[in-house]
């Protein structure tokens, strides 16, 4: 089975927001685009991804996007993240009523083709399926076979409720790239072990020129000051 994918993608200026502690607001909105260029370009790579409709209405994030070769979906109806994964979910099914459609996270920069394969094959065989993220809280990917509504519901906690709406929980060996997503410096780190992508790898360099500690330029060796020729007389005994 082919896969259309929606990836959902917050406007650059707001993104990535809980990594603040790492990225300053200058570079924070360079680092999400670099995430999602490395995401869907790993997505378009994938032989079991018929293509990827992102859904922005960021301007810039849509043009580079649009570059790799997704669709972009804009004019979100508002209210967040699953208001914009129903409207691209139904923008792709108004075209093609019998797509299978799986939302996909776009901060996975470490995405790898094949480890999405293997998580996409095996969604094929549920109707609604879903894979939890690295940290077992959240949710990185939630699938829906041909007749059957996504019904996301992402945001913090939603393993437990794509569990309890019914989709099935995939545990494939070997995916990490797929549930790696970054929110958090310690994630990024986690990503940058696994191997991301050579946008994220740009921007992560970029980012560690900015860390770098400023480190004084050393000072010109002065000899050490001679004993003074007057010295006091040591005590006499
Ligand atoms: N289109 C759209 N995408 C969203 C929205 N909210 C979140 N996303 C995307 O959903 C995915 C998962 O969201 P988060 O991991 O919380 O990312 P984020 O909102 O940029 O991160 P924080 O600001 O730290 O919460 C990311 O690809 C986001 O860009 C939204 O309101 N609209
Ligand atoms: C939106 C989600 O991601 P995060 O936990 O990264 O906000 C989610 O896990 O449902």
């Amino acid at each position: 089975m082919q896969w259309t994918l929606v990836v959902p993608l917050k406007p650059l200026a707001r993104a990535k927001s809980r990594l603040s502690d790492t990225a300053a607001d200058g570079l924070r909105p360079g680092l999400a685009l670099a995430f999602a260029q490395d995401t869907v370009a790993a997505a378009l790579a994938c032989p079991s991804v018929k293509d990827v409709a992102v859904v922005t209405d960021d301007v810039l994030a849509g043009r580079e996007l649009g570059a790799l070769g997704a669709h972009i979906v804009p004019g979100e109806p508002g209210g967040g993240l699953n208001a914009a994964l129903s409207h691209g979910a139904a923008a792709v099914r108004s075209a093609r009523t019998d797509a299978p459609v799986a939302a996909l996270n776009a901060d996975l920069p470490a995405l790898r083709p094949l480890e999405l394969a293997r998580v996409l094959d095996r969604a094929a065989h549920f109707p609604r399926a879903f894979l939890p993220d690295a940290a077992a809280l959240g949710t990185t990917l939630l699938a829906a076979a041909p007749g059957h509504a996504l019904r996301p519901a992402f945001g913090e906690d939603s393993r437990a409720r794509h569990r309890a709406s019914g989709a099935r929980e995939l545990d494939p060996d070997g995916v990490d790239s797929v549930r790696q997503d970054v929110d958090t410096g310690d994630d990024l780190r986690a990503a940058l072990a696994l191997g991301v992508g050579p946008r994220t790898a740009a921007a992560a360099r970029l980012l560690a020129a900015e860390l770098r500690p400023w480190t004084p330029r050393p000072q010109p060796v002065r000899p050490a000051r001679l004993r003074p020729r007057t010295s006091p007389p040591g005590p006499v005994g």
